[in-house]
């Protein structure tokens, strides 16, 4: 099986998590896209979606699956979406596609976060995926520097500019051994809008497609 494939499968089983007449959170990337044509298929079933970007929202919208302001809502059910990377203790690294900080406000609103995944992004520690961390542009220079001083090699994301109009900074030569120290230790860093660690919310549930199945793994 392709690693797209693979994709294609946790998402698809990631359909099994979604309520009959809820809103859902939908997330971003290559392995969501595969959950949005999936929920398509099933869409009579579902309210509507709280998307996490402006590319989420023009394949919702495509479907025709309502789009819900998180300004409307205040919870939701269910959170779908992928990730770079993901340890034993379900924190992850997020942000590859550029929508973490709508992606972890999301998050934050739902009860139950779905983790779709293929089986490479497990690892026993985190940071060999570079940290996507969005900055104000006027602080780029600045959080550059205080990235570097925590041990990393930050590198600016060429051309790019996120939803909100932000750059982003993608810190490489990482390995991070205490994932929630190290998430409020970025986030205090003036001029940081958010760092692609999720893990003080992490996942709570995990769909890891390998050529065997997607394997189930729910946070105890
Ligand atoms: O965090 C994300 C986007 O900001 C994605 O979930 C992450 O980059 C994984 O992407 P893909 O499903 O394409 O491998």
């Amino acid at each position: 099986m392709t690693q797209d494939e693979l994709k294609k499968a946790a998402a698809l089983a990631a359909l099994d998590y979604v309520p009959e007449g809820a809103v859902i959170g939908v997330g971003t990337g290559s392995t969501v896209n595969h959950f949005i044509d999936g929920l398509a298929g099933i869409r009579s079933r579902i309210a509507g979606a709280v998307s996490s970007s402006e590319a989420s929202s023009a394949r919702l919208r495509a479907y025709g699956i309502p789009l819900v302001e998180l300004t409307n809502v205040d919870e939701l059910p269910v959170y779908v979406d992928g990730a770079d990377e993901i340890d034993g203790g379900f924190a992850m690294i997020k942000g590859g596609g550029g929508a973490l900080t709508r992606e972890k406000i999301v998050a934050a609103v739902s009860r139950r976060f779905v983790c779709i995944c293929d089986a490479s992004k497990k690892v026993a520690t985190l940071g060999c995926f570079p940290l996507p961390v969005e900055v104000i542009p006027m602080a780029a220079r600045h959080v550059s520097r205080e990235l570097a001083a925590l041990g990393g090699k930050p590198v600016l994301r060429e051309g790019f500019t996120t939803d909100n109009g932000n750059l982003i900074l993608d810190v490489h030569g990482l390995a991070i051994t205490d994932p929630r120290g190290f998430e409020t230790r970025v986030n205090q860093i003036v001029g940081v809008v958010t760092n692609g660690l999720f893990a003080h919310r992490g996942a709570d549930v995990l769909l890891l497609a390998a050529p065997g199945g997607v394997e189930r793994f729910e946070r105890g």
